[in-house]
């Protein structure tokens, strides 16, 4: 991933946390709900509680490179798009490869302009991340997949839809965006089409309903089979992009590393399916009080099992903060991670910080108690980089994280929000 301009974090470990946070909008939510906006070839799309994050900055960039109009409104939270001009089937490798959404872009490229022309795909290096569910849903549907050298001489994904008709596809597992981008190719196809195996995941749900609002025909969300009914249009509405449950949970853990007491406003934990439970376990209070979610801790951490799943299992994307809340336990700690295969970069960076874990494959062991002190550490990925300053806010001494782009891809406003609850952290730029 190309970095643009390097991005640190500074944190002094040590104070209590306290006080209230607006949970941010969803990423995962949000960035599929960029490309279904851009279905609509007539109106104007409002999108609401949009996170202002650095994939944010790029799905508007990269709409606009397809000849959308978009304006992120970054006071009000709020995203106006505007797609009935878009003319431009390709997803520049600039853009594009800097994050794993924009492949969402792809059924709406399909659809309004019948090929779309992928020049990278980016996201996290989380280790092998295929996209052959997706490819082989299109390929059914009857879309022809080709790769190709472009003129640059990098290669080119080229998807031709020719004339899109349902069918039945599946996922060999419930993929979170493959689920999202056969539901969007779908959609506007003739005739009907059952996936199988279709990811259960709140941000899934939540893109179903503004497809819904749009006046796609969806049944079936979160169930696992989802039956689509192809319709000739869609129109631009207005939607309220869901919480963030990973921001919820890296909040909640803010709580739990540093003994505090806090007021998440607007999380849901719901959303957050086992891991409010093992979170429960290591010791943490909830009380869900209507939209606002009170969390606090008073008492030692307890270790902890956990095995990664799709939902309602433990979030992957949790897994990383957890493995840093886990160091301060009494006692052993186990993480089997089976979703991704390249998530425990973390355990050397932690170990830098005078953690101790033993890794050996996708399995970690993490042996609390330790004491976790000041260190120069990198962030490999993004939830690398949540961990990281959750490690530096229990942490004796400063922690200086770099590479810390990827905690902005999917996190707004980490510093200041942090700071306004009593944490010592500032953000730089070089
Ligand atoms: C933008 C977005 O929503 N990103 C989220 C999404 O990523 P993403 O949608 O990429 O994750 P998937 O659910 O697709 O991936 C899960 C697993 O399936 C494999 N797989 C997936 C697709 C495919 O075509 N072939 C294949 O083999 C992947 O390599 C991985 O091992 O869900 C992940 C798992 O909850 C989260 O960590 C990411 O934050
Ligand atoms: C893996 C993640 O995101 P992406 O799929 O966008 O890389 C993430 O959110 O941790």
């Amino acid at each position: 991933m190309s970095m643009g301009h390097e991005v640190r974090y500074r944190v002094r470990g040590g104070r209590r946390l306290h006080g209230t946070v607006f949970i941010q909008g969803a990423k995962n939510a949000v960035l599929p709900m960029i490309g279904a906006s851009l279905m609509a070839s007539k109106g104007r799309t409002v999108l609401r509680n949009v996170p202002i994050i650095e994939d944010v900055r790029r799905a508007v960039e990269l709409a606009r490179a397809v000849g959308a109009k978009a304006e992120l409104h970054e006071a009000e939270r709020t995203l106006v798009i505007d797609a009935s001009s878009l003319d431009s089937p390709v997803l520049p490798a600039d853009i594009a490869s800097r994050f794993r959404g924009s492949f969402l872009f792809v059924p709406a490229l399909l659809h309004r302009l019948g090929e779309a022309v992928i020049e990278g795909v980016g996201g996290c290096n989380l280790g092998s991340r295929n996209l052959d569910f997706h490819y082989n849903g299109f390929k059914r549907l009857g879309a022809t997949v080709t790769e190709q050298i472009g003129a640059n001489g990098a290669g080119q994904i080229h998807i031709k839809a020719g004339d899109l008709r349902g069918g039945t596809l599946y996922c060999d597992t419930p993929s979170h965006t493959g689920t999202e981008n056969l539901i969007m190719a779908a959609a506007l196809a003739r005739g009907t089409t059952l996936i199988k195996n279709a990811a259960l995941e709140p941000e899934v749900l939540d893109n179903i309903k503004l497809l819904q609002g749009m006046g796609a025909r969806i049944s079936g969300g979160g169930t696992g089979f989802v039956t689509v009914e192809g319709v000739d249009e869609l129109s631009a509405v207005e939607h309220t992009v869901m919480p963030d449950r990973i921001d919820t949970g890296v909040f909640v853990m803010a709580a739990a590393i540093t003994g505090g007491d806090l007021s998440l406003v607007g999380a849901n934990l719901e959303h957050l399916g086992v891991a409010a439970d093992k979170l429960e376990q290591m010791g943490l209070e909830f009380h869900q009080q209507g939209a606002v979610l009170q969390v606090r801790r008073e008492r030692g951490l307890r270790p902890i099992n956990v095995i990664t799943d799709e939902y309602p299992g433990f979030a992957t994307d949790l897994q990383s903060p957890i493995m840093a809340l886990s160091c301060l336990a009494d006692g052993p700690s186990y993480i089997y991670e089976r979703i991704f295969d390249g998530r425990f970069k973390l355990a050397d960076e932690l170990t830098k910080m005078g953690a101790d874990i033993e890794v050996n494959g996708n399995r970690a062991k993490v042996n609390g108690p330790g004491g976790l002190r000041g260190a120069e550490v990198e962030a490999h990925d993004l939830r690398c980089g949540s961990a990281l300053v959750l490690a530096g806010l229990a942490a004796e001494g400063e922690t200086t994280i770099t590479s810390a782009y990827y905690l902005d891809r999917g996190h707004a406003h980490t510093a200041e929000r942090l700071s306004q609850l009593g944490a010592e952290i500032t953000r730089e730029t070089l």
